[in-house]
């Protein structure tokens, strides 16, 4: 978390495809009461959705987060489909956006220590959903070092995107 983000508490977007939906709504009721968190945004997709915006395809959910943190609506974005692959790519292709797909502990942490990303992705059809819950939680936990090194790493790819 930047210090604002401390000070404010974290603006998070939770979102998945209809592969994802089930995961989404449990992370989303556990963000919902962390004293962490100081706004959930759900951009679906929802059980209650018409069929085609239920059916709403990842790339158009990886997206839609990406862009809102770009424009500065959100911090950062918790994303699930099947594998967490596709939300991920999508996500990335928003111009400033780091997003890691990451089912265990470690690559959960550094994805945040070591690459400053604002998108954690995670696949329903990969892994349980209780290592689910958890390392989102932990995920939001984790703030990035703009004095360490690996913050000129970081750079590297801001500054190829700024060319
Ligand atoms: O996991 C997905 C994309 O990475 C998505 O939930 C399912 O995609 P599909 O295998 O193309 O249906």
């Amino acid at each position: 978390m930047t210090t604002e983000e401390t000070t404010m508490g974290l603006r998070l977007i939770v979102g998945a495809d209809e592969a994802g939906v089930d995961y989404k709504d449990k992370v989303l009721a556990d963000l919902r009461n962390d004293p962490r968190v100081s706004e959930v945004i759900d951009i679906g997709v929802n059980r209650t959705d018409a069929p085609n915006d239920f059916t709403r395809p990842y790339p158009y959910v990886g997206i839609a987060a990406g862009e809102m943190i770009r424009d500065g609506k959100a911090d950062r974005a918790i994303l699930f489909c099947g594998t967490g692959i596709g939300v991920a790519i999508a996500a990335n292709k928003v111009e400033g956006i780091r997003a890691a797909a990451a089912h265990d502990s470690f690559s959960v942490e550094r994805s945040i220590l070591s690459n400053d990303c604002q998108v954690l992705t995670m696949g329903q059809r990969v892994v349980g959903v209780e290592l689910a819950r958890r390392l989102a939680k932990e995920w939001i936990g984790y703030t990035f070092d703009p004095s360490s090194a690996s913050a000129g790493k970081v750079k590297v790819l801001t500054d190829f995107e700024s060319c």
